[in-house]
C-alpha cells in the first residue's frame, strides 16, 4: 500500500518558527549533499531514515513505493551540511523508477539485514547500480541493519567487514529499532565526502549540476546536490525546495 505523504519535520525549534528557521539553516549551510538509501526490500531503509530524522523507530513501516525524501542539517567538523536523503524502494518492481534518482548522489547507505543472507547476497548488484548510475566515486557506507536481532543473525560481522574492505566501503552494523549507529552512519558518510572535497582528492563530489531527479516539486537545478552552498551563487529556486524541505514525503 502506498504510504500517505508524511508531514514530519525535523526541527529543534517551535513549530510556528520552523519555516523561517529552516530557511535560515539552509542559507547558513556550507554544503548540500545528496544521499541515497539503497538495498533489498525489508532491510529497514525507511526505518533508518526515520530514526535519523526523528530519533525514533518507525512503527508499522510499509514497503516504500518509489522513493521517499527526508532532509536534515548536520554539523560535520564545524561545517554545516544539509543532507538531502532519498529512501528508495527495495522491491524489484520499482527498480527502474528508483534508478532514476541515483544520478548526482554524493553518498549512499547500502543496507542489508543481518538476519537475511538473501539481502546480503544482493549487495553487489546494488553497489554496481550506485557506482554506475550515481557516480563511480560515490561514498558508500555498508549498513548491516537489525543489529538488535543478533540471535537470528545469518551474516557475521567479520564476513561483512571483509566484503566492505574488498569493495572499498565503510561499514557499520546498525539498528533502526534502538538507534544504535544510525546517526553515526549518516555522519561518517558525510564526513568522508567533506574530507574528499576539502582535500581535493574527489573534487567531482563537490557538485554535479547535470544530475536530475524525477520527484514532483523538486526542481532539477537543485535536487541532486553535493554542491557547496556558496554565498552569491545560490540556487535559483530555493523557495520551492523549502516548501518540502525538512520532512519526509513520497515521490
Ligand atoms: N528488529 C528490527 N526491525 C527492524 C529494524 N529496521 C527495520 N525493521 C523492521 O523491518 C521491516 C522493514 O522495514 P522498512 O524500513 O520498511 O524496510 P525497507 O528497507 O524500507 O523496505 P522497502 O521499502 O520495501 O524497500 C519493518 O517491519 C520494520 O519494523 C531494526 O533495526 N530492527
Amino acid at each position: 500500500t502506498s504510504p500517505a505523504p508524511l508531514n514530519r519535520t525535523w526541527c529543534p525549534f517551535p513549530k510556528a518558527h520552523a519555516p523561517v528557521l529552516h530557511l535560515c539553516l539552509f542559507y547558513s549551510s556550507d554544503f548540500l549533499f545528496k544521499f541515497l538509501v539503497i538495498g533489498s526490500a525489508g532491510t529497514g531503509k525507511s526505518c533508518l531514515l526515520h530514526q535519523f530524522i526523528e530519533s525514533k523507530f518507525k512503527q508499522d513501516s510499509n514497503h516504500t513505493i518509489g522513493v521517499e525524501f527526508g532532509s536534515k542539517v548536520v554539523n560535520v567538523g564545524g561545517k554545516t551540511v544539509k543532507l538531502q536523503i532519498w529512501d528508495t524502494a527495495g522491491q524489484e518492481r520499482f527498480r527502474s523508477v528508483t534508478r532514476s534518482y541515483y544520478r548526482g548522489a554524493a553518498g549512499a547507505l547500502l543496507v542489508y539485514d543481518i538476519t537475511s543472507r538473501e539481502t546480503y547476497n544482493a549487495l553487489t548488484n546494488w553497489l554496481t547500480d550506485a557506482r554506475t548510475l550515481a557516480s563511480p566515486s560515490i561514498v558508500v557506507i555498508l549498513c548491516g541493519n537489525k543489529k538488535d536481532l543478533d540471535a537470528d543473525r545469518e551474516v557475521t560481522f567479520l564476513e561483512a567487514s571483509r566484503f566492505a574492505q574488498e569493495n572499498e566501503l565503510m561499514f557499520l552494523e546498525t539498528s533502526a529499532l534502538t538507534g544504535e549507529n544510525v546517526e553515526e552512519a549518516f555522519l561518517k558518510c558525510a564526513r568522508t565526502i567533506l574530507n574528499k572535497i576539502e582535500s581535493g582528492t574527489r573534487p567531482e563530489l563537490a557538485g554535479d549540476p547535470g544530475g536530475h531527479d524525477t520527484a514532483p516539486s523538486f526542481p532539477q537545478s537543485v535536487s541532486n546536490l553535493s554542491v557547496p552552498a556558496r554565498k552569491g551563487n545560490r540556487f535559483p529556486v530555493i523557495g520551492r525546495v523549502m516548501e518540502t524541505d525538512g520532512g519526509l514525503g513520497s515521490g
